[in-house]
């Protein structure tokens, strides 16, 4: 079902959250406690062990985006920190505060988008929205929050009549509504429509410009690299890589690559044979060419001269090094997970 069209965010003067940084108790927060800190959690089901000694920690104001194939542990980890699941072992802060025995202090200052949403399927849109608000000492105001997620149109729809993105966008209206300091959105942009998913990383760009903590799960590479300070790639329960995406994606000249596009089916042999030894060359998709190896000018100036004397322009001639999803692949591996 295609999606309504989307104002842009902005986030309007006093829409968001002066009273972020207050805790429960009226205090200021303390900037310098990590937003969250969790050490050697392990959390087993039965036989199954789905988070195996997994510790992070995550500055204030960041977006922290957990990434790791299907079963890695990533929401079993998110309903640790919310307090939904008690860990077998293994230490969680958020805020300072023990998620489990201070629940309560809490409950206030984080939000949460747990993965495909929920609600009861008979409420309607608005319905649901100020019922959560009323939850909350200050909230934003919801028609501000219906319009800026493009859901005043269907504010009178009942939750199970709303389509995958629009129950998607509420129930991240949900997670915000109370001006939380911390929020966790289990895969937020799971199944929208790339407006949807704009307007979405758009608004949280904004939340997170305006202090807000986000830790976000995501399978979708893009929105990791785009949005994110923090990555940690978790597999098997583990974290396998922790880092900016700067760092993460860091690489050495040497493995660096060029590609571009041009008519379907150039002899790729013909082009490796123009250049030195060590370079892969591949047509990735009918049209589009991969090089791999170390890319200097000469390089470049190599492969475009060759495209020249086919009779091809190469157009969109990308230099790079890795982008986050080879990395991906290459610390979790091609298979297909169960
Ligand atoms: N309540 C449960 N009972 C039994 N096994 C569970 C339970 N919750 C999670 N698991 C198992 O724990 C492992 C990790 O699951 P989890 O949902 O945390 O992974 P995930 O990384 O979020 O996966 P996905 O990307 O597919 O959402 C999986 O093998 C899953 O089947």
């Amino acid at each position: 079902m295609n999606e309504p069209a989307t104002p842009s965010v902005r986030l309007a003067d006093g829409d968001l959250p002066a009273e972020s940084a207050r805790d429960s108790t009226g205090d200021r927060a303390d900037a310098a406690t990590p937003a969250l800190e969790i050490t050697g959690v392990v959390k087993r089901f039965g036989t199954v062990t789905a988070v195996n000694g997994i510790g992070l920690t995550m500055r204030r104001g960041h977006l922290l985006a957990l990434l790791g194939p299907n079963g890695a542990g990533k929401t079993t980890t998110v309903e640790v920190c919310e307090g939904h699941i008690r860990p077998d072992t293994g230490t969680v802060r958020v805020l300072g505060r023990d998620p489990l025995a201070e629940r309560a202090a809490l409950r206030s200052r984080i939000g949460a988008m747990p993965q495909g949403g929920g609600a009861f399927p008979g409420v309607r849109a608005e319905e649901m929205l100020r019922l959560v608000a009323s939850c909350a000492r200050h909230p934003l105001d919801v028609g501000w929050l219906l319009d800026t997620l493009g859901l005043r149109e269907c504010r009178r729809t009942p939750f199970k009549r709303l389509s995958g993105g629009q129950q998607q966008r509420l129930s991240l209206a949900c997670a915000i509504v109370g001006r939380p300091e911390l929020v966790f959105l289990d895969e937020p942009t799971a199944g929208m429509d790339p407006q949807a998913r704009l307007l979405v990383w758009d608004l949280l760009a904004a939340l997170r410009a305006d202090g807000v903590s986000i830790l976000l799960t995501t399978h979708m590479m893009e929105e990791a690299e785009t949005l994110a300070d923090h990555i940690v790639i978790v597999d098997g329960g583990r974290v396998i890589a922790d880092g900016s995406p700067r760092t993460l994606t860091a690489s050495d000249p040497a493995v660096g690559h060029i590609r571009f596009r041009a008519k379907a089916g150039l002899d790729t042999g013909l082009l490796a044979a123009a250049l030195p030894e060590d370079y892969l060359v591949r047509e990735l998709t009918p049209g589009t060419y991969r090089v791999d190896g170390h890319v200097d000018p000469q390089v470049v100036s190599t492969v475009t001269a060759w495209c020249a004397q086919q009779g091809v322009l190469a157009e969109h001639l990308h230099v790079g090094g890795r982008d986050l999803e080879e990395v991906f692949l290459e610390l979790t591996g091609r298979e297909l997970r169960s």
